[in-house]
């Protein structure tokens, strides 16, 4: 238990001061073991990969924005508080001192807003080193309390699946249409989306979902903002200490479970011509985003395959050096919405995703992830994900959507669309 000087008194136009206080912590548990039992199902975070990353919860600060200038208005409250904040850190390693986690709407026009959220405690953990940060409004003190691992979380009971505004069927209508649409010479590529809406006899418990995300999907990164829980393979951009990476996705294969068959599977993927080309769309839309932002950028010229329990995707790396200050959400946005999620060309693309979709995607498809106050961070596209009903927690939307190239089939992509719902559907199992 410590306490901070009281800072400068802000100036009247400035943004709320946050006193923020890390201090390393000895600790061999699991991060997710620590997001406590007692929270609502939206006031926990996540960003969590192979043990390493942050959880936080409780909130000393939200901020939302809507619309075209979302992430704008996001970056400049940030900068604002970032600013004004009084930080104390005694570890000094990527994500610890203040951070915000945050969650972006697919589209410009959702209902849905922006939400980005600076919880009040932040437990820590990277390359062997974990911190616990703690973030205040009040000047006079921030109280170290160490955090301790809370109860396991109990299963979700009496889940039931349904038909959200997409129904298979409709999906399996608008990839058709797409193909069409593409044929005609519309657009080169176009992701369309579908929905499942799950339904529990009580509150599902997000640190269940998490756990279980975890344990079985190690190459992805997990994730909890706003009431968004997921598991994401793709990484839409890091900015680490002037090193930007991010991990493009598009071109994907079920698996069988049969070890075999799935290794050939994986070599027909390396050598599909509908998947590399759906693949090199997304390369390039990346690639170019970043272009104005890097010094030199590495883009190698073949794509590996990333394994997943559920299916297997083409995958490459982008690595850059960073030439400007952008942060990484800047980047993110910039990214956004890249061909992996999107389409080519990106506008035309968008635009067919509203005509033929017929669903408001919220903050599915978009950024989510977290931010330092220099602009360090990572953005994960939020896909194999689920949003809690705004107002009933035992209420979970599912998301899963497929790339469209003209040799694209309707009920491939319907079963493709379903392996991409396998994650969040088991996690929400009580076995
Ligand atoms: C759109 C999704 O996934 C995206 C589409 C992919 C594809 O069509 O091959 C692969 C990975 C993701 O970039 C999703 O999971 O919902």
């Amino acid at each position: 238990m410590s306490t901070l000087p009281a800072p400068e008194a802000p100036s009247p136009t400035a943004g709320p001061t946050v006193v923020v206080r890390t201090v390393p912590l000895e600790s061999a548990d699991p991060l997710l073991a620590y997001l406590p039992a007692d929270r609502e199902h939206d006031d926990l975070v996540s960003w969590v990969r192979r043990g390493d990353g942050l959880v936080g919860w409780g909130t000393a600060l939200t901020f939302e924005a809507r619309a075209e200038g979302r992430f704008r208005e996001a970056e400049a409250w940030w900068r604002e508080i970032s600013r004004h904040a009084v930080v104390r850190d005694e570890v000094g390693r990527p994500g610890s001192g203040l951070v915000c986690f945050g969650s972006f709407p697919f589209a410009d026009d959702s209902a849905e807003s922006a939400r980005l959220v600076v919880p009040s405690t932040i437990v820590g953990r990277r390359d062997g080193h974990t911190w616990l940060t703690t973030v205040s409004l009040d000047p006079q003190l921030t109280l170290l309390e160490r955090p301790s691992v809370a109860a396991d979380p109990e299963p979700p009971r009496g889940v039931a699946f349904a038909d959200g505004s997409v129904s298979p069927a409709d999906y399996a209508h608008a990839v058709a249409e797409a193909v069409e649409r593409i044929g005609a010479g519309e657009v080169d590529k176009v992701v369309l989306a579908r929905d499942l809406v799950a339904t529990a006899s009580g509150p599902i418990d997000p640190r269940w979902l998490l756990r279980r995300l975890a344990e079985r999907y190690e190459n992805t990164w997990v994730f909890a903002v706003a009431g968004l829980v997921g598991a994401t393979p793709e990484l839409l951009v890091r900015r680490d200490q002037g090193l930007i990476t991010s991990r493009v996705l598009a071109g994907t294969i079920r698996r069988t479970g049969d070890d075999d068959k799935d290794t050939a599977l994986a070599g027909s993927l390396a050598r599909s011509s509908k998947d590399l080309e759906e693949h090199e769309y997304a390369v390039r839309s990346v690639a170019e985003a970043l272009a104005p932002h890097s010094s030199s950028m590495n883009v190698p010229e073949a794509p590996f395959v990333l394994h997943l329990p559920n299916v297997m995707h083409l995958a490459t790396d982008v690595a850059a050096v960073s030439a400007d200050d952008a942060s990484s959400l800047t980047l993110a946005a910039s990214l956004h919405p890249s061909a992996a999620v999107g389409g080519t060309p990106t506008a035309r693309a968008v635009e067919l995703i509203a005509e033929l979709e017929h669903m408001d995607r919220g903050r599915y498809a978009g950024p989510v992830g977290w931010m330092d106050t220099h602009g360090d961070g990572a953005w994960g596209i939020a896909l194999r994900s689920g949003a809690f009903a705004a107002d009933d927690p035992s209420q979970i939307t599912l998301y899963a959507g497929c790339g469209i190239v003209a040799g694209s089939d309707p009920e491939s992509e319907v079963a493709e669309s379903n392996a991409k719902l396998i994650p969040m559907r088991d996690a929400l199992a009580s076995d």
